[in-house]
């Protein structure tokens, strides 16, 4: 059975610790015990919050709270990015948005944290502000389960860090690092159940700067690879991209001297 919040009206407070509440969809009533004089449900926030982008900003601030206020968000405006501080929570929309162009990353050029809509390029933005104010590294930690959007994430964060550096190699540094992500996910990318590329490694890439911000170079470790995966796989999920590459070129296994 899934388990989902719904918002409710107080009908009555009685014997101390009882609460005799109306759900306001489908109107049913419930009786809801409290342990203490002080526990109540979680309180709804006032109207005028719905769909703030910071949740910071909510009065109550809980998960049914957070989870109406991404829903609303993205329901009505389908605005995928909302801050929670200094934090971005990022919905994965599976759908392409007119969101990351030049003309977006142009608009994030040179502009705090909060003061335009929440997106991966504000974060981005202060990352580089920091380090060009402050002299000091940057890291950009991107978390979440697994098909949540980290690896999208991650590369639009590095492209506009590449927009940002002012080098004119900047689109070379830029180049190599997405020419290389290919080769990354044959051979570290799989099809499970929840992603059609499913990253089965970690990854901590950094990017090099000069002291005029200009990228210099970019470098990745890899850990953790999922190994077991090259000779066992869960059903309806498949092995790493690379397999199927090579045999779908199997005219060209003598030339890689591989047998068939
Ligand atoms: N911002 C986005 N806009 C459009 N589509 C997105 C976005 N983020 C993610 N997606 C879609 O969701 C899919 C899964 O995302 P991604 O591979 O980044 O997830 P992940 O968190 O890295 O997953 P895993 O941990 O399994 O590697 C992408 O292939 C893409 O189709």
């Amino acid at each position: 059975m899934v388990k989902v919040w719904q918002t409710a009206e107080i009908v009555e407070a009685y014997d101390g610790h009882k609460l005799k509440v109306r759900t306001i969809k489908s109107r049913a009533e419930k009786v809801i015990n409290r342990s203490s004089d002080e526990e109540l449900p979680p309180l709804q926030n006032p109207d005028i919050l719905l769909g703030i982008n910071d949740l910071t900003s909510l009065s109550f601030l809980h998960e049914p709270a957070i989870l109406y206020n991404l829903y609303s968000g993205f329901i009505q405006s389908h605005a995928i990015y909302t801050y929670c501080g200094s934090a971005l929570v990022a919905i994965n929309p599976y759908k392409d948005l007119d969101i990351y162009g030049t003309d977006s990353m142009k608009k994030y050029r040179g502009q705090t944290m909060g003061s335009l809509e929440p997106h991966i390029f504000a974060v981005a933005e202060q990352a580089f502000n920091k380090m060009e104010i402050e002299n000091n590294n940057q890291s950009i930690i991107v978390s979440g389960e697994s098909g949540a959007g980290k690896t999208v994430s991650a590369k639009y964060a590095m492209r506009y860090l590449a927009f940002r550096s002012k080098s004119k190699t900047e689109t070379e540094n830029e180049k190599k690092v997405l020419a290389s992500n290919p080769i990354m996910e044959a051979i570290g990318n799989a099809k499970t159940t929840i992603n059609d590329n499913s990253s089965r490694f970690g990854k901590y890439i950094e990017l090099h700067f000069n002291d005029r911000n200009h990228i210099t170079g970019v470098s990745m470790q890899t850990y953790l690879l999922e190994k077991s995966r090259v000779v066992h796989q869960a059903s309806h999920e498949r092995n790493y991209h690379i397999f199927y590459q090579l045999y779908s070129s199997r005219n060209m296994f003598p030339q890689l001297k591989l047998g068939e």
